[in-house]
């Protein structure tokens, strides 16, 4: 099996590393900076799942892989996704899978428009993972956990392909025939865990202990539910009362990738997340205040990021 990674970041580096160890034809694009990086000292995964190091195929935007890939992974961050759509599109031939990894909902719809005669997969990443400085992706969960899915059927043969040679990898990874719905539930969990933890720029230990801490946690996830009921994907109650769970444990000192982008002073996927989530509950004239003020509150940011640019 052939697959193109789009991004060798935290994780196209992290399912790139597991696909090579499955013995899959793994090709990165990268960018010139990252490409060199890949080409001079090869791909290097440090995880307490197992490390990986090894040498990577690497190509350049414009190139072209020596081969037609079965599928095209999309791991880049949202503010990149027009870029690398343009990088992409060329290799998109009848039966070349393409699979998003991004956070979010609203690039399905986006990439089907787009691509009508591409097989589209969703995709879902549970687990954290780093691109260092040193070039170094850094896998900082206990866990990582893949789903995959077709858009617009209820298999896929090469979602199934890449789920079993993540598998026989060691990856926690996964088929499903509703894809929507799984990206919906994370969506939902996402928006409130980064908007929560981006807007009072705290862990959600620190948010508990801090003066209504639980109450406007569980204020936020109630708001992105009802939005997913609105849009026609409830969550089932038993992952419900997970999120509430593990957003209200004493001390935890979980942050989201939103807020370490914030305090890295990098761009974020905060109108991916928070505003388009703001946008289907405005559609559907819902209140839902706290997501409002932290979509705001992102949003503010991104402005001083425009104007010092
Ligand atoms: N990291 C994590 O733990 C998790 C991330 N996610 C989601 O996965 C997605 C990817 O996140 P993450 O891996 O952290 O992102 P990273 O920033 O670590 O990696 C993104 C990579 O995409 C590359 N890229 C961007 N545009 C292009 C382009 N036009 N051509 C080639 N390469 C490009 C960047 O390269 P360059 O250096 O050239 O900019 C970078 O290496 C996001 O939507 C995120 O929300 C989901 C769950 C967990
Ligand atoms: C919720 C989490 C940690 C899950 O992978 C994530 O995707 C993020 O913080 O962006």
């Amino acid at each position: 099996m052939r697959v193109v990674i789009l991004g060798a970041g935290g994780v196209g580096g992290y399912v790139g590393a597991r696909l090579i160890e499955a013995g899959t034809d793994v090709t990165f694009l990268a960018r010139e900076k990252r490409a060199q990086e890949l080409a001079s000292q090869g791909l290097a995964l440090k995880s307490p799942l197992g490390d990986f190091a090894g040498r990577v195929k690497v190509v350049r935007p414009g190139d072209k892989p020596a081969d037609q890939p079965d599928a095209v992974l999309l791991s880049c961050k949202e503010p990149a996704l027009e870029s690398a759509l343009a990088a992409v599109a060329p290799l998109l031939q009848p039966g070349t899978r393409l699979l998003p990894l991004l956070n979010g909902v609203r690039h399905i719809d986006m990439l089907a428009e787009r691509f009508p005669e591409t097989l589209l997969l969703g995709g879902i990443i549970h687990g954290a993972a780093n691109l260092r400085p040193d070039g170094v992706i850094e896998h900082l969960s206990s866990f990582m956990t893949v789903i995959t899915g077709p858009v617009a059927s209820s298999s896929d043969p090469v979602a199934t392909e890449i789920v079993d040679r993540l598998k026989s990898a060691g990856v926690d990874a996964y088929a499903t025939h509703e894809i929507r719905q799984d990206m919906w539930n994370k969506f939902l969990f996402l928006a409130a865990f980064a908007g929560i933890t981006s807007l009072m720029r705290a862990s959600i230990g620190i948010i508990l202990a801090s003066d209504s801490g639980r109450e406007r946690i569980l204020r936020l996830l109630e708001e992105t539910r009802s939005v997913a009921v609105a849009e026609g994907f409830a969550p089932p109650d038993t992952l419900m009362d997970e999120y509430r769970a593990l957003l209200t444990e004493p001390g935890s000192p979980l942050t989201s990738s939103m807020l370490r982008d914030i305090d890295a002073g990098r761009r974020t996927e905060g109108a991916h997340i928070l505003g388009d989530m703001l946008a289907r509950a405005r559609k559907h004239e819902l209140a839902t205040p706290v997501l409002a003020v932290a979509a705001a509150h992102v949003e503010a940011y991104e402005r001083r990021l425009d104007a010092a640019t």
